[in-house]
């Protein structure tokens, strides 16, 4: 598994609006928005692209498109966040939901929503939750995807805990993580620290 920190001022600057416990939720969800397209900035690095003949009003030329643009599924609640960020730089992606909530007690997912396609074989799939904590969310969420085939997925984070991380990597998934930063470690109600409290209710209010 490769794991990315995105190592720039300003991830590092909105990251900090995002953390401090004074930011209201309006101000998260716009600093989530920016630092959501800086992680898909780098997240789209490498992807394939394919040579395209155009004319500019001046001459012919060679440009870029996009040969396989990646299929992007944030996980609510908190992936929301990250979704119309991750569309204005993927205008050419479709995008499928997974619904998750953790429960508090036991730290495990409770799968609500599955809306994907039915074959992802050969497609790429960002996965877009702020939060990987336990890891326990993220790897059934990659799980319903390598269930449909998918062979390359990128899961794109806020905050990454180190034992969400090990999680992942011995699950065997075929991931690449691409996150803002590697945390301390999880307290004792599984939350990340120092981290940002609960990624979801800080956008929209707790439930
Ligand atoms: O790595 P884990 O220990 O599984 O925790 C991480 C999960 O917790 C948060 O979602 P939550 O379950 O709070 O749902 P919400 O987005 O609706 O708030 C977060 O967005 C992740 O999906
Ligand atoms: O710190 C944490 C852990 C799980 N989910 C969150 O939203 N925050
Ligand atoms: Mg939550």
């Amino acid at each position: 598994m490769k794991t990315i920190v995105v190592d720039h001022p300003l991830a590092a600057a909105r990251l900090t609006t995002i953390r401090d416990v004074r930011t209201d939720n309006a101000t998260f969800r716009a600093a989530l928005r920016e630092l959501s397209l800086l992680l898909i900035y780098e997240a789209t690095r490498h992807i394939e692209t394919v040579d395209v003949q155009i004319m500019t009003p001046v001459a012919k030329t060679t440009g870029t498109a996009l040969a396989n643009p990646p299929l992007l599924v944030p996980v609510l609640r908190a992936g929301l966040g990250m979704a119309e960020a991750s569309m204005a730089l993927l205008p050419e992606s479709q995008m499928g939901f997974v619904g998750l909530a953790r429960d508090e007690e036991t730290l495990l997912p409770r799968a609500y929503m599955e809306s994907l396609p039915e074959d992802l074989k050969g497609r790429p799939v960002f996965v877009l939750d702020p939060m990987l904590a336990t890891g326990g969310s993220l790897e059934h969420a990659c799980g319903m995807l390598t269930s449909r085939g998918a062979d390359q997925i990128t899961v794109l984070c806020v905050l990454a805990a180190p034992e969400g991380l090990k999680k992942l990597e011995e699950s065997g998934l075929p991931l690449t993580i691409i996150t803002a930063s590697i945390d301390e470690r999880l307290n004792e109600s599984g939350y990340i620290v120092p981290g940002l409290g609960d990624a979801g209710d800080r956008q929209f209010g707790a439930v």
